[in-house]
C-alpha cells in the first residue's frame, strides 16, 4: 500500500465533498489517501485530526479557526507546502493567482492536483515545465466538466488523434438559467434560483458574462494544441431575450475559441439542461465523439480531483 499526504487548500463545496469520498474510500488501487492538512481562509489545521469534524465545523461555523481541539495554523500558502510537506497539493479554492503556490509546489517535488481554472488556463506552459524539471505532475480532471473526463479522454485516449474542432456547452449555471429562462422565468428569477444548485463561481458574473467557460475553453487549446489560442471571442448570457434552445457554446479549433450563445437545432447533442455539460469532439480518424456528463456539484467535482489525487500518487505520466 502506498500512501499520499495530502493537502487540501480552500474547503468549500468540492473541498468539503472531498474529504466526504477520501473518508468513504480511503484507499484505492493500493493507494491509501492521508489528509494531512485543510486550509480555508481563516487558517490551516493540520497533523492528526479527523477531517469530517473539520467540514462539521467548516459547515457550522463557516471557518476552520472555529475548530476547538485543533491547532489552527496561519500559514501562507508558500510556509504552507514547506512546513507541512505534502506529496500532492489539492487545489479546491476560488484563488485566481494560485499558479505561485503551484510553482513553488513543484519545485519542492509536490504534485498539484487542482479544480481551479485560472492557474491553469493563464500558465499552463509554464506549469508544464516545471512539472518537467521536478518530475512531479500537475493534474486538472476537474477544471473542464467537472469529474466527467474530458481532460483525460483529451490528454491521454485521443493521443494520437488531430483534435480538428470542440463544441461544447461548458457552464451548469449558464445552462440552467437559459433553460429556466426557456420555461417563462425571467433572468433575474433563474439567476436567483441558480444560487441554490451549488455551482455559481464565488463570483458569479465569470458565470454570466461566460468567463467560466473560457478558462475552460482556453484549457482545452492547451491540452489539444499545446498553445495559446491566437484569435478569442466571448459574450455571455446578459443579452439573451429569446432564450429557446439557446445554451453558451465554446468552439475550440486550432489557433481559435470562441464562448457565445448560440441557437442550437432540436437534435443537437449540445442542448442539454440542468447541471450536465456536452462536448462533441471532431477528430481525423474518429470522426465526431459525444462527451456528456454532470458539469458542477460538490461530489461531482470532487470525483474528478479525487481520480487525480490517485493518478498523482500513481505518477500517471502527463505527456500534455
Ligand atoms: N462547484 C462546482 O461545481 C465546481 C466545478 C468545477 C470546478 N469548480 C472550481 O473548484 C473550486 C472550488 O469550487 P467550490 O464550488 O468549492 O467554491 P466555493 O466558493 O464553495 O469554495 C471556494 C473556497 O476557496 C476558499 N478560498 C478562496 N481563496 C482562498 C485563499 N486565498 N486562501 C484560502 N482559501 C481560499 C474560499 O474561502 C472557499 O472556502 C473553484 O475554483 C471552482 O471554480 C467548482
Ligand atoms: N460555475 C461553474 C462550476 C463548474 O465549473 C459552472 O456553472 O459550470
Ligand atoms: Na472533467
Amino acid at each position: 500500500m502506498k500512501e499520499v499526504k495530502v493537502s487540501i487548500f480552500g474547503f468549500g463545496t468540492v473541498g468539503r465533498a472531498l474529504v466526504e469520498i477520501v473518508s468513504e474510500n480511503p484507499e484505492v488501487v493500493g493507494v491509501k489517501i492521508k489528509v494531512e492538512s485543510i486550509t480555508d481562509r481563516s487558517g490551516t489545521v493540520w497533523g492528526d485530526f479527523d477531517p469530517l469534524e473539520v467540514k462539521e465545523v467548516k459547515e457550522n461555523a463557516g471557518r476552520i479557526s472555529a475548530l476547538g481541539d485543533y491547532e489552527v495554523y496561519s500559514f501562507k500558502p508558500k510556509e504552507l507546502i514547506e512546513e507541512v510537506k505534502p506529496d500532492i497539493l489539492v487545489d479546491v479554492s476560488s484563488w485566481d493567482g494560485a499558479f505561485s503556490m503551484y510553482e513553488v509546489a513543484l519545485k519542492e517535488r509536490v504534485s498539484v492536483v487542482t479544480s481551479n481554472k485560472p492557474p491553469i488556463a493563464e500558465h499552463y506552459d509554464k506549469l508544464r515545465e516545471l512539472a518537467e524539471e521536478s518530475k512531479a505532475g500537475v493534474y486538472f480532471e476537474s477544471t473542464v466538466m467537472a469529474g466527467t473526463p474530458i481532460i483525460g479522454l483529451l490528454r491521454e485516449n485521443l493521443l494520437g488523434e488531430n483534435i480538428e474542432e470542440i463544441l461544447a456547452v461548458l457552464n451548469a449555471s449558464t445552462t440552467f438559467i437559459l433553460t429556466r429562462m426557456e420555461s417563462g422565468k425571467s433572468f433575474e428569477e433563474a439567476f436567483e434560483e441558480a444560487k441554490s444548485l451549488g455551482v455559481l463561481e464565488e463570483d458569479p458574473s465569470k458565470d454570466i458574462d461566460g468567463i467560466d467557460a473560457f478558462y475552460k475553453a482556453k484549457i482545452l487549446h492547451w491540452v489539444a494544441y499545446g498553445e495559446p489560442p491566437e484569435k478569442t471571442e466571448r459574450v455571455g448570457i446578459r443579452e439573451v431575450e429569446d432564450a429557446k434552445n439557446v445554451r453558451l457554446v465554446a468552439r475550440v479549433s486550432k489557433g481559435e475559441i470562441s464562448v457565445k450563445p448560440r441557437k442550437l437545432e432540436e437534435n443537437s447533442p449540445l442542448l442539454v439542461s440542468g447541471v450536465y455539460n456536452a462536448a462533441i469532439i471532431r477528430t481525423n480518424n474518429l470522426g465526431e465523439l459525444v462527451l456528456k456528463g454532470k458539469g458542477g456539484g460538490g461530489r461531482v467535482t470532487a470525483s474528478g480531483v479525487f481520480t487525480d489525487i490517485v493518478k498523482a500518487a500513481l505518477k500517471f505520466p502527463s505527456p500534455r
